[in-house]
C-alpha cells in the first residue's frame, strides 16, 4: 500500500507515474492528444480526449509497475491550469471544447473590463493581472456563446471546472465536484486572501455561483475513485495546479526559493511562504500548493511559449524530427548569427501582458541557416525566462542564489547553459525531472501517511547537474539589450 499514482494532465500530453514511498518513479506512461486551433490565437482541447488519455495512461502505468489499484495508498492529480471546461451535471458530457489557457479569444472582453476600471479590484482580490489567460473570461465567453448555457447554468444543470475538477468528476462518477486552492487561484474568480469564490467578480461577469466546484487544500482525503476505472477504488489525496505542484516537487518550501519549468510555456515561481506579496513588475501573486492548513503563496511569472517553440520547429516547419533533435542542430553553430526569435505566437505574458504581440524572427541575413534559427529559438526561451527572473529579483526581498529547473525542455543542456549565462545565477537540474508529478504524489503521500512531513520530502530532493554562468555580466547585458529591442518590435502587432 505504499505506492502513489500521480496523474499529470499537461497541455500537450497526459502522463501517469507510479512513485514508491521514497519518491522514486517506478513506471510511467504518456499520451499526446489533439491540439485544436480553430482561429488565430484560439486553442482548444476536447475534454473527452483529456479524460480518455489520462485514464489510459493511468492503467498503463499500473500495468507497467506490475501493481494493482489496491497497492496504491492514494492518487495525486496535477494539471494544466486555467483551461476551462463546462459540462452537463446529469450526463457528464462537455458542452464544448475546453478553452485552453493559451487561448486569447477573450482579449477584447478583458480590455472592456479594464476600460471600465475593474483591473484593480481583480488584482487586489485574485492576485492576477486582468488577462484572457485566466479561466474567468473564458467561462463567461462560453456562457455568452453557447445556446441556453447561462439559463441552464442558473438552473444548476451545468458544472464548470479547471482540468483537475473535470478529471475528478469523471473519476468519481460525478460524485465529486471539487478543486484545490492552487487551481482556484488561477480562475480570476477566487479571493486568494479570504479563500472563497468572489461574489463581486462573479456578478461582474454574470457567472452563477452554482457552476463552481468546492475548494479544498491541496492535500487531504477527498474521496474515492469509482472502482471501474482502475480495478478498485483509490483515494484522491492530492490536487494542485502543475506549476504549484512543481514548486512543491522541487522542494522549494522555504521563502526565497524558486523554480522554472520549461514545458509548453515557462513558469517561474518564487515561494513567499505565508505572505501574499504583490508584484510591482508584472508578476502574479498566486496560491502555492498547500500541504497543511497553513496558507502558502508564490510570485509567478508565466511565459506562454517555451518548449512549444521547439514543437513548432518540429511540427510547423518540419525542421527537426523530434524535440530532442533541436539541441545538436542548435549546438552546430557557435551563436545565432544575429538572429533573434521572439516566440510570441499567442501574445506575450509576464512581464509584458500584451495579447496583441505576435511572433517575430529578426536579424535574418542571406547566411542564416536552420541551425541559427534553432539556436535563436532556444535563446528565445532563455531570454523570456531571464525577463521573469529580473522582475522577480526586483520584487523579492533577497537576491536569488540559484534557480531550480524542470519540465520537458529542461533535458536540453544547451538551453540550460544559455539560461545560466543570461541569468548570472546557477541553474540547478534535479535528478527527478518529473517534479510536477512528484509534487502531486507528495501531496497525496502526505495525506495518506506515506510521507511523514515536509522535512522528509526536502531530504529526498537530489541534484543531477548544475549549470554555472560562463559569460561576463557585460556580455549578458548586451545580448539582453538586443532581445529587449526585438520585443518592442513585435509588441501590439495585431490590432
Ligand atoms: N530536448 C528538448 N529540447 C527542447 N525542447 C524540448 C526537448 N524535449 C521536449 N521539449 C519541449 O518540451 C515540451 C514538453 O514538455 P512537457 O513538460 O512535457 O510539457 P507540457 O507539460 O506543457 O505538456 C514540448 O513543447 C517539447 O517541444
Ligand atoms: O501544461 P504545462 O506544463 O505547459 O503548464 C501549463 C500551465 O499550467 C498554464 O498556466
Amino acid at each position: 500500500m505504499s505506492y502513489i499514482l500521480a496523474l499529470d494532465q499537461g497541455t500537450t500530453s497526459s502522463r501517469a507515474i507510479v512513485f514508491d514511498h521514497q519518491g522514486q518513479a517506478v513506471a510511467s506512461a504518456q499520451q499526446e492528444f489533439r491540439q485544436i486551433f480553430p482561429a488565430s490565437g484560439w486553442v482548444e482541447h476536447d475534454p473527452l480526449d483529456l479524460w480518455h488519455s489520462q485514464l489510459a495512461t493511468a492503467r498503463e502505468a499500473l500495468q507497467k509497475a506490475g501493481i494493482g489499484a489496491r497497492d496504491l495508498a492514494g492518487l495525486g492529480i496535477t494539471n494544466q491550469r486555467e483551461t476551462t471546461v463546462l459540462w452537463d451535471r446529469k450526463t457528464g458530457q462537455p458542452l464544448a471544447n475546453a478553452i485552453v489557457w493559451q487561448d486569447r479569444r477573450t482579449a477584447a472582453m478583458c480590455e472592456k473590463l479594464a476600460a471600465a476600471g475593474h483591473a484593480e479590484l481583480i488584482r487586489a482580490r485574485t492576485g492576477l493581472v486582468l488577462d484572457s489567460y485566466f479561466s474567468a473570461t473564458k467561462l463567461a465567453w462560453l456562457l455568452d456563446t453557447l445556446p441556453d448555457a447561462r439559463q441552464r447554468a442558473e438552473a444548476g444543470e451545468l458544472a464548470f471546472g479547471t482540468v483537475d475538477s473535470w478529471l475528478i468528476w469523471q473519476l468519481s462518477g460525478g460524485r465529486l465536484h471539487i478543486t484545490d486552492v492552487s487551481n482556484a487561484s488561477r480562475t480570476m474568480l477566487f479571493d486568494i486572501h479570504r479563500r472563497v469564490w468572489d461574489a463581486d467578480i462573479l456578478a461582474l461577469l454574470n457567472i452563477p455561483a452554482s457552476l463552481l466546484p468546492e475548494v479544498h487544500h491541496s492535500s487531504g482525503q477527498f474521496g474515492l475513485t469509482d472502482a471501474e476505472w482502475l480495478g478498485a477504488p483509490v483515494m484522491i489525496a492530492g490536487i494542485a495546479g502543475d506549476q504549484q505542484a512543481a514548486l512543491f516537487g522541487q522542494a522549494c518550501h522555504q521563502p526565497g526559493m524558486a523554480k522554472n519549468t520549461y514545458g509548453t510555456g515557462c513558469f517561474m515561481l518564487l515561494q513567499t511562504g505565508s505572505v501574499a506579496r504583490r508584484s510591482e513588475h508584472g508578476l502574479l501573486t498566486t496560491v502555492a500548493a498547500q500541504g497543511s492548513s497553513e496558507p502558502r503563496f508564490a510570485l509567478e511569472g508565466s511565459v506562454f511559449v517555451g518548449g512549444a517553440v521547439v514543437q513548432w520547429l518540429r511540427d510547423g516547419l518540419g525542421m527537426v524530427s523530434s524535440s530532442q533533435a533541436v539541441e545538436p542542430l542548435a549546438a552546430s553553430v557557435p551563436d545565432s548569427g544575429g538572429v533573434i526569435f521572439v516566440p510570441a505566437f499567442n501574445g506575450l505574458g509576464a512581464p509584458h501582458w500584451d495579447p496583441h504581440a505576435r511572433g517575430g524572427l529578426l536579424g535574418l541575413s542571406r547566411g542564416t541557416t536552420q541551425a541559427h534559427i534553432a539556436r535563436a529559438a532556444l535563446e528565445g526561451i532563455a531570454f523570456q525566462s531571464a525577463d521573469l527572473l529580473e522582475a522577480m529579483q526586483a520584487d523579492a526581498e533577497a537576491p536569488l542564489t540559484e534557480l531550480r529547473v524542470d519540465g520537458g525542455a529542461a533535458a536540453n543542456n544547451l538551453l540550460l547553459q544559455v539560461q545560466a549565462d543570461l541569468l548570472g545565477v546557477p541553474v540547478v537540474r534535479p535528478k527527478v525531472l518529473e517534479t510536477t508529478a512528484l509534487g502531486a504524489a507528495q501531496l497525496a503521500g502526505l495525506a495518506t501517511g506515506v510521507y511523514s512531513d515536509i522535512a522528509e520530502l526536502e531530504r529526498c530532493w537530489q541534484v543531477d547537474r548544475i549549470f554555472t554562468p560562463a559569460i561576463s555580466r557585460d556580455e549578458a547585458e548586451s545580448r539582453r539589450e538586443r532581445w529587449r529591442s526585438a520585443v518592442t518590435r513585435v509588441q501590439h502587432w495585431q490590432g
